[in-house]
């Protein structure tokens, strides 16, 4: 039997009273490879978000055990400054700092494990570049080589291979496998189908309302896909989160 590592419970999450994340109840087993899909807006980030406690729930709640160290996590590229002016090895050193802190001197073995992160993403020789001359297949493999030194329990990626060309994409996903095949818990949000289905056993399929949620061949049926598209059609951005019984005010 799986042993659930996260669970989500009657969760509901809300920006400004409207939800982006309605009443999703499932739990992730530890050691799973899970993908998130769903239409823009879907909610994908907002549940990353919530399993890291970054966000608040409006209803129910996420529980697991883990701290924040636990998690590696990448975000969207959007949410990145690159402009800021560092170097290569600095950004993957980052990954060290969940388990040291960010104020203690690096340590000999912290340099060798970030050049070899560097060595395995194929960026030797990439050490003193500043992250802002990468091109973003480059900068999406320093990510992931500061995700490697980390060494998280639990790795949540948010897009990891959109604007990424094949061949980038085709040696991450090998990184992902290989984190999998470690044993670690892979949850990572993702817009193409044909890639969820080659490489992730498990999908939740997201319309802020969960559509469906299990082995990947069957959360992603024409059906499952449909009702999602209708789904989205049909938001109402304005839509306020639906309250229980018991805390809606008297007529
Ligand atoms: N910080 C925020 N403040 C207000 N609204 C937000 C915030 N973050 C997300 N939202 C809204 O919540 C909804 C879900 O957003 P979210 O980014 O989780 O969706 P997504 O499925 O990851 O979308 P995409 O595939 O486009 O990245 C959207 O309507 C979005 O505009």
């Amino acid at each position: 039997m799986s042993d659930p590592l996260i669970r989500f419970s009657n969760l509901t999450i809300a920006y400004d009273r409207h939800p982006a994340v309605h009443h999703v109840s499932g739990t992730i087993a530890r050691g799973s490879l899970t993908a998130i899909a769903g239409p823009n807006g879907a909610g994908k980030s907002t549940l990353l978000k919530a399993i890291m406690g970054e966000v608040r729930a409006a209803e129910g709640r996420v529980e697991h055990r883990l701290s924040r160290a636990d998690f590696g996590y990448l975000p969207q590229a959007a949410e990145i400054n690159r402009r800021f002016p560092i170097s290569v090895l600095d950004t993957v050193l980052m990954g060290a700092w969940p388990r040291s802190g960010a104020f203690r001197s690096i340590s000999r073995q912290d340099m060798q494990e970030a050049r070899r992160a560097l060595q395995t993403v194929g960026l030797e020789g990439f050490e003193t570049r500043s992250i802002g001359t990468l091109s973003a297949g480059q900068f999406q493999r320093v990510l992931f080589a500061r995700l490697l030194l980390q060494d998280a329990k639990v790795i949540l990626l948010d897009e990891p291979f959109t604007a990424i060309d094949a061949r980038t994409t085709r040696d991450l996903i090998e990184l992902v496998h290989h984190w999998h095949g470690d044993g670690r818990t892979v949850i990572a949000v993702l817009h193409d189908f044909d890639q969820v289905r080659a490489h992730f056993p498990q999908t939740l399929l997201l319309a802020r309302e969960l559509i469906s949620w299990g082995e990947t061949e069957e959360a992603l049926s024409p059906q499952n896909l449909l009702k999602a598209r209708a789904m989205a059609e049909a938001w109402d951005e304005q839509a306020e989160i639906c309250m229980p019984e018991r805390k809606r005010p008297a007529a």
